[in-house]
């Protein structure tokens, strides 16, 4: 918008400028005006200049290559640790919703996860069960002893976490609490709410799906990002 109030005003600058230098050229001679008709060689040199000039104003006005690109869409990380397979089933569950929805996105088991990866993701969803007595899953101890240990910057991060567990265990969904914990506390960006799946509950599934973004929800994203970065 700035630009082109920009080119405006400098179009006008130039035009009245122009008119000001024919002005001073049309007083500069108080004697009588050369009324012949210009040679042909004249003639020719104008028409090239005229269309030089309209070839300069043709091309200075075409649409300029935009400044800002079109928003990218960021990659989704789906992370799960599981026990007995169900987180697994989830996150291929909401991969795919994503990817339907025009998203990109990955599985990735937690144990492959390491702190300088993590700390590059943009969009991660953690979804994980708890085991033992409140414990992470097998494969989730490395990731809970290590990369939770630390206090690493992860405010460009923006995650949600689905806690799968039983309240009939005395700690109710205690890795997905930690790990959400551990989130807020390295400042990562919480797009959503935890949600606890009590033994499987559909409903609080169908909560989890439908916080994801649908293909209509993205585009209207897309389109506000565009608008933010075109101010
Ligand atoms: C041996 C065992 C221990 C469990 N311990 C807990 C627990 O401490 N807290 C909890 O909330 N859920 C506990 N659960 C429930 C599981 O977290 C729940 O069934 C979950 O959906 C399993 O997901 P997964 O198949 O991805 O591991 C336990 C389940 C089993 C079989």
């Amino acid at each position: 918008m700035h630009g082109r109030l920009d080119t405006q005003l400098v179009n006008v600058f130039c035009l009245m400028s122009l008119s000001v230098v024919g002005i001073l050229f049309a007083t500069w001679s108080d004697g009588v005006w050369w009324i012949a008709t210009p040679r042909a060689d004249r003639w020719f040199i104008a028409m090239i200049i005229l269309v030089a000039f309209a070839v300069l104003i043709w091309w200075s006005s075409r649409k300029p290559a935009s400044a800002h690109p079109p928003p990218t869409r960021a990659q989704w990380r789906v992370i799960y640790a599981t026990e007995t397979g169900f987180a697994e089933e989830i996150a291929k569950q909401t991969v795919l919703r994503l990817q339907t929805s025009g998203e990109l996105a990955e599985r990735l088991p937690i144990d492959e996860v390491a702190l300088d990866a993590l700390l590059q993701y943009e969009r991660v969803l953690f979804i994980v069960s708890t085991a033992g007595q409140g414990d992470p899953p097998e494969h989730a101890i490395a990731f809970a002893d290590t990369v939770m240990a630390e206090s690493p910057d992860l405010s460009g991060v923006h995650y949600a976490v689905l806690a799968l567990g039983d309240s009939s265990y005395d700690d109710y969904c205690a890795f997905g609490r930690q790990l959400d914990q551990w989130l807020q506390w390295v400042g990562a960006d919480c797009m959503f709410d935890r949600i606890d799946v009590d033994d499987g509950d559909p409903a609080a599934l169908d909560r989890w799906f439908a916080s994801l973004p649908s293909d209509s929800m993205q585009k209207i994203c897309d389109q506000q990002r565009t608008k933010a970065l075109s101010r």
